[in-house]
């Protein structure tokens, strides 16, 4: 094992929104694009992101869980396209002053509200009728 390395040790699942924004601040920053990263641009950039993600999806049929039949160059791609998607909806949120994991934790409570457990089988199943 290299000992010189100075990589952060952590588990796979361990990264914060937070060190993505920073992250992508910099990264932005250092190439002089922070002038282009407006919310409207960001937004467009985004929504071709998802169209680049629906690509990967399209005509396939219905897809199973755990894409069990994909190969791992296909799931490279899908991994690659939600991240864009990822990073572009980090960014738009940073620029527009607002914390997204903050927002992300209260729009939960507030869908627990407005779908209580007990009218989990009425409600929340009518969305797909
Ligand atoms: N002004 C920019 C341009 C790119 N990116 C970052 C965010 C995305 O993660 C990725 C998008 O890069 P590309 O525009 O090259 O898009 P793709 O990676 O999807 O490449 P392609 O469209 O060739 O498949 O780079 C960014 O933050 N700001």
């Amino acid at each position: 094992m290299d000992k010189s390395c100075k990589c952060p040790t952590r588990s796979p699942k361990d990264v914060s929104l937070q060190e993505l924004r920073d992250r992508l601040a910099e990264f932005a920053q250092v190439r002089g694009w922070d002038q282009y990263h407006s919310p409207r641009n960001l937004l467009l950039a985004l929504v071709g992101e998802v169209g680049e993600l629906s690509e990967i999806f399209q005509w396939k049929g219905e897809v199973a869980k755990g894409l069990p039949n994909w190969t791992s160059e296909d799931k490279e791609h899908l991994e690659e396209e939600l991240s864009d998607v990822l990073l572009y909806l980090i960014q738009l949120a940073d620029v527009c002053g607002l914390d997204l994991g903050q927002a992300a934790l209260t729009k939960i409570v507030k869908n627990a509200t407005k779908y209580p457990i007990s009218n989990t089988n009425q409600r929340a199943t009518s969305n797909y009728n």
